[in-house]
């Protein structure tokens, strides 16, 4: 996953670079970059939870890398040399001629790739769930995710110094392209490896099912994925992703943007006060992971996520271009980070909690799915409404961000508005969402007690 994260924004830092080379114009780099999520939405998630819930962990791992390297030699080849001058590129670039031949190529590349990507997200969760039942399961997701923070982070650091590493003259696109396509091809093996240590898991679980003369597992079946749509839990986990993640991803693509028109600054100053956002979710977000794992609390971590987004989003919206100064931006971008690890932290180790085990892939799929489907949509109408609301704005340093923020903040209310639900359903029907998911110390506490009664 950390290589994954950092082949999604590799090309976020080199906008630019890729218009003046290639001629990407910035509606040519925002097709592409949506490009990620396109087939997702339209119905590949769903599949892939089925071959998830099918095939399995190994299988779908496997397939998802795959899918992962395929996608990213697509826009690695799209983007270099090779590429240019070649028949495919004049075809590509003799239509919708605003959009290069090969940004068309790099576009469908990072199309597979968001497949392979999420696909991976969806496995890596269901793996996690499976290796870590019952142990420190949420610790064990929250390191995942710091590390895929870590990827974003220093992906935006390396991607323009590796541009520039083979002729700092002539800076390419190509280098920090190939670079991170190279670390998918390491990550392809690194799953392989997986598979043959999860097969010996699955050998040891057998044997102690044996043991315990447990029955089978009651095998996946399509009509599992109709059931979980029809499950209300469903639509409630699911709309506070959507509503919460539609608050933070597309707002990372204009974060920067925002505080330079509020601060006056440039571009790497506001970069240096934004990367306090993924690097404090990156410490934050274990930590968290383990006090879940230990004392609960889970609903409750939403319902103060959301909350704190709110208070932050509201700060950009309303308090930041009243008092412009960087401390208090920098302290809501620290209040984010802290909203970033909590509702993550909580959020995804839940899932389990509510849905059956064998169709915990689907589960899983279908949440990215009406996820990814904000995702795709939230980037285009902020941009519709920052232009609607600044008319005749031409500097793009001087662009009004009161309203894009204030719908951002509007996502975290309702985001609230579903965790309070969650939290009263669960105080009323005991999910188990509040409780920790470490139950070795009560029932050894129970056994102690048990023993000392038979004293
Ligand atoms: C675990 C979770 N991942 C997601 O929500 C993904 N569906 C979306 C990742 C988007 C990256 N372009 C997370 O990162 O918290």
């Amino acid at each position: 996953m950390l290589f994954a994260y950092m082949f999604v924004d590799v090309m976020s830092p080199l906008q630019s670079l890729i218009e003046t080379q290639r001629g990407w114009s910035p509606d040519a780099f925002g097709y592409y970059a949506g490009a990620e999520y396109i087939l997702n939405v339209f119905g590949f998630l769903i599949l892939a939870g089925i071959i998830l819930d099918k095939m399995g962990v190994r299988f779908t791992g496997t397939l998802s890398a795959s899918l992962m390297v395929a996608g990213a030699c697509i826009k690695l080849y799209a983007i270099s040399n090779l590429f240019q001058g070649t028949a495919l590129e004049l075809w590509l670039s003799s239509w919708w001629t605003s959009m290069p031949g090969s940004a068309k190529l790099a576009a469908f590349g990072f199309m597979i790739f968001g497949c392979g990507c999420e696909m991976a997200g969806i496995t890596v969760s269901k793996a996690i769930a499976k290796w870590f039942e019952g142990k420190e399961m949420a610790l064990a997701m929250g390191l995942e995710m710091a590390i895929a923070r870590i990827g974003v982070f220093a992906i935006f650091s390396i991607s323009p110094r590796l541009a520039e590493w083979i002729s700092p003259q002539d800076p390419s696109v190509v280098p920090p392209v190939a670079f991170c396509t190279a670390l998918l091809f390491i990550g392809l093996i690194s799953f392989m490896v997986f598979t043959v240590m999860d097969k010996k898991l699955d050998a040891q679980l057998g044997a102690k099912a044996l043991a315990n003369d447990e029955t089978a597992e009651e095998e996946f079946k399509l009509s599992d994925v109709a059931n979980i749509f029809g499950s209300r839990l469903f639509w409630i986990i699911a709309m506070l992703c959507v509503l919460y993640y539609s608050a933070i991803f597309p707002f990372q693509r204009y974060a920067a943007n925002m505080l330079q028109c509020n601060l006056g600054i440039d571009a790497t100053t506001a970069s240096d006060i934004f990367r306090w956002f993924p690097i404090g979710a990156a410490v934050l977000t274990p930590a968290l992971g383990y006090f879940l794992d230990r004392k609960g609390k889970g609903a409750t971590m939403l319902i103060l996520g959301a909350l704190l987004m709110i208070v932050c989003h509201l700060t950009f919206a309303l308090v930041l271009p009243k008092y412009p100064t960087e401390w208090l931006a920098f302290s809501a971008i620290v209040l984010l980070g802290i909203s970033f690890s909590l509702v993550p932290a909580a959020l995804w180790p839940s899932v389990p909690k509510i849905m059956d085990k064998r169709f915990l892939g689907s589960a899983y799929s279908l949440i990215f799915w009406v996820q990814n489907i904000g995702l795709s949509l939230f980037p285009i109408l902020i941009g519709v409404v920052l232009t609607a609301s600044n008319p005749g704005v031409t500097d793009p340093m001087k662009y009004d961000y009161t309203n894009p923020m204030l719908l951002f903040a509007s996502l975290g209310v309702l985001a609230l508005i579903f965790g309070l639900w969650l939290k009263t359903l669960d105080a009323k029907k005991h999910y188990g969402l509040e409780l920790p998911n470490i139950s070795d110390d009560k029932e050894e506490k129970i056994f102690e007690e048990e023993g000392r009664t038979q004293e």
